[in-house]
């Protein structure tokens, strides 16, 4: 089972939970992670969501180990599958917190940055490493990073896959703020009660408020991301780099078996 939900009082976690994989995520562990929050959303007892990993990563993208990677099917199956997760996080009736503690890699940026509340450890780090990969952002990407950190590090973040730290992300407003290891969950704790505190009805239309004139451009991302993945899929530098991926080699492009560089700061 790649998601776990558990309830603490009127907060429902959902956990991805493939500690193994760094929480790298398939189609199906997509779709379930769309069902958790569709089903907290319909829960009058649940009053916030937490999103987070089982252990030392949020989320490391894409699951690229899966059957046929190479195949268009997958690639429109597993973009309609993150399309879905994304959009139930942006337009579900309920605050939801997205806990990044370590690695928010690929479709782990989309889901760290549609939530209303991306609460970061200072271990967190943040990285699109698709081109080095001959793909292209997904899961929304192209219009969440850009909405939130402005065209300039959007662009280095999305064309170089550079990396961005947390203290860096928080500095460049890609989040609202970082918190050391020690204080780290009782800031969370304290943003679940605080929140516990408001009026449900009061939230739910505030979030679709905001979500709807920040995030206009969201629909129509997801569907070019999802038409240019496609095209993608079949390039040999796709190829190339699952070929390294799956043999535990590293690639001159990049040093690293799929690799991304820090953002100078
Ligand atoms: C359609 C696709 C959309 C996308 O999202 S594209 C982006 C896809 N994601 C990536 O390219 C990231 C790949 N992963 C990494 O760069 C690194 O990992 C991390 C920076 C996240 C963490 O690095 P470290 O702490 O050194 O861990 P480790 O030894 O690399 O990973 C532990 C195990 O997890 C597996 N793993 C990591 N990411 C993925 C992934 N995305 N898909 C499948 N498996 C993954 C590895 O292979 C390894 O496994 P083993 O222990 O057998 O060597």
């Amino acid at each position: 089972m790649s998601v776990s939900v558990t309830d603490d009082a009127a907060v429902r976690h959902i956990l991805i939970d493939r500690p193994d994989r760094m929480n790298a995520v398939d189609k199906d562990a997509l779709h379930r992670l769309a069902d958790a929050i569709e089903s907290a959303g319909a829960d009058p007892d649940v009053r916030t969501i937490v999103l987070s990993g089982t252990g030392r990563a949020f989320c490391a993208g894409g699951d690229l180990d899966v059957e046929d990677p190479l195949s268009v099917e997958n690639t429109a199956s597993t973009s309609d599958a993150a399309t879905r997760c994304i959009s139930a996080i942006v337009a579900v009736p309920r605050p939801v917190l997205a806990a990044v503690r370590g690695p928010a890699v690929g479709v782990g940026v989309s889901l760290a940055l549609a939530a209303d509340f991306t609460v970061v450890r200072s271990d967190a780090f943040f990285s699109m490493p698709f081109t080095s990969i001959g793909l292209m952002p997904d899961g929304g990407a192209t219009a969440l990073v850009a909405a939130s950190v402005g065209r300039a590090v959007a662009m280095r973040m999305s064309l170089l896959g550079e990396r961005l730290s947390a203290t860096d992300a928080a500095r460049m407003g890609l989040v609202a703020a970082v918190h050391e290891p020690d204080v780290f969950e009782a800031e969370l704790a304290k943003l679940t009660a605080r929140l516990s505190r408001i009026s449900i009805e009061s939230l739910a239309l505030t979030k679709l408020a905001v979500n709807d004139s920040s995030l206009t451009e969201l629909g129509d991302a997801f569907a070019r991301e999802r038409a240019g993945q496609i095209r993608l899929t079949t390039t040999d530098s796709f190829r190339d780099a699952i070929a390294a991926f799956t043999a535990k080699r590293t690639r001159p492009e990049t040093g690293e078996r799929t690799g991304s560089d820090h953002v100078g700061s």
